[in-house]
């Protein structure tokens, strides 16, 4: 029997919210109380049941390699559960960067629910993070990052690892947006043939090649219960799937959200465009991000290299593809830009000298 502790209310899938947590990346982690206070009031009254409100990188983010945040995130998770009347505030929790110790305190100031995610392959790590979260009586959900890593039925194992911990439902998550419909769907079909009842599956997209919302309408036909998606798609690289579309979209093919999508709309216009400081796009740096299967919170820190050292952030995020650097490895995008910028330096160099031989020659 599965051991869902979220009351469904007779929906068919349940739409999560990410906006005050994935869109942290996009907004720099610069989000304010009041933007927390009235993007959760929206997403409360329209129905939405778990909204998720950390730093982008999860509890304990907040730091030099990830970016310090504007608000401390504790403020930042009162605040939310004060405004929250039906529905239960989330967290993320990276394990070795959020604590056990991180995760009571977010308990305490009355979090409902914990996403732990892991890289795709590393779902060992999550195990003790499980056991605490359900010893706090939290609702557990497990993230399985880069999943386009991974083939299907490497996913379902690592997927069981965390469900017999104390997983109650595991997300694959298209962190570099890269996934193209069945190879989402499929993965989702592997874990929900692994876990049968045991647990829920969830699908977390990105827009970088503009599939978050078709993969989730797969992935729910692929049984996936729990969907998420962002206001205005606020999120990393091009974003995440929008929720008001998802609403809209799931309205039309007649499966219940227990949302309303027009509140929905009416927040993503009124509360979160108004405060967006860069809408995500699909530009040429997020679409090579989809491609090439990088890590979309990697897209600021190349821009900041591209800034910094003048070399292209979407060459950057081509070599981070083909180095296959996973979530952590952020400083690592410095590297790559200085070794663009020598390689450039060294092809100077060799012209100039051509250019020198050729000149003496023609002197000769
Ligand atoms: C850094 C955590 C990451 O943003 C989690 C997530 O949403 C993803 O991998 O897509
Ligand atoms: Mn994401």
């Amino acid at each position: 029997m599965s051991d869902r502790n979220w009351n469904d209310g007779g929906r068919e899938v349940r739409l999560v919210d990410t906006t005050l947590r994935d869109g942290s990346h996009a907004m720099a982690h610069r989000f304010t109380e009041q933007n927390v206070r009235d993007t959760v009031r929206a997403l409360d009254s329209a129905g939405v049941s778990l909204i998720e409100v950390t730093h982008g990188d999860g509890l304990g983010g907040s730091t030099f390699n990830y970016g310090f945040s504007l608000v401390d995130e504790r403020t930042l998770i009162a605040a939310a559960v004060e405004e929250a009347h039906d529905a239960r505030i989330a967290v993320l929790l990276l394990p070795g960067l959020g604590t056990v110790t991180d995760l009571r305190a977010a308990a305490d100031l009355g979090a409902g629910a914990v996403r732990i995610a892991t890289h795709c392959t590393e779902a060992d790590v999550s195990v003790q993070h499980f056991a605490a979260a359900r010893e706090l009586g939290l609702e557990t959900v497990g993230f399985l990052m880069l999943s386009h890593m991974s083939t299907p039925e490497a996913l379902a194992r690592q997927g069981r690892i965390m469900v017999d911990a104390g997983c109650q439902c595991v997300y694959v998550v298209d962190s570099a947006g890269a996934l193209i419909l069945e190879e989402a769907a499929d993965r989702i079909a592997a874990l929900v043939a692994e876990f049968g009842d045991q647990a829920e599956v969830g699908y977390h997209g990105h827009q970088n090649l503009s599939f978050g919302v078709a993969n989730s309408v797969l992935a729910h036909r692929a049984g996936a219960r729990q969907i998420d998606g962002s206001l205005v798609a606020l999120g990393a690289g091009a974003g995440n799937s929008p929720t008001e579309v998802l609403a809209a979209t799931f309205e039309r093919l007649g499966v219940g959200t227990g949302v309303d999508k027009d509140v929905l709309m009416a927040a993503a216009e009124n509360v979160v465009k108004p405060f967006i400081t860069r809408l995500p796009v699909m530009d040429r740096s997020s679409i090579i991000q989809g491609f090439a299967g990088v890590y979309s919170s990697f897209l600021l820190h190349a821009e900041r290299a591209e800034q910094r050292y003048g070399v292209p952030a979407h060459e950057i995020l081509y070599r981070v593809g083909a180095a296959r650097y996973v979530g952590g490895q952020e400083d690592m995008i410095i590297d790559i830009a200085l070794e663009i910028l020598r390689e450039r330096e060294e092809a100077g160099a060799a012209d100039a000298r051509v250019s020198a031989d050729a000149l003496s020659g023609s002197r000769g």
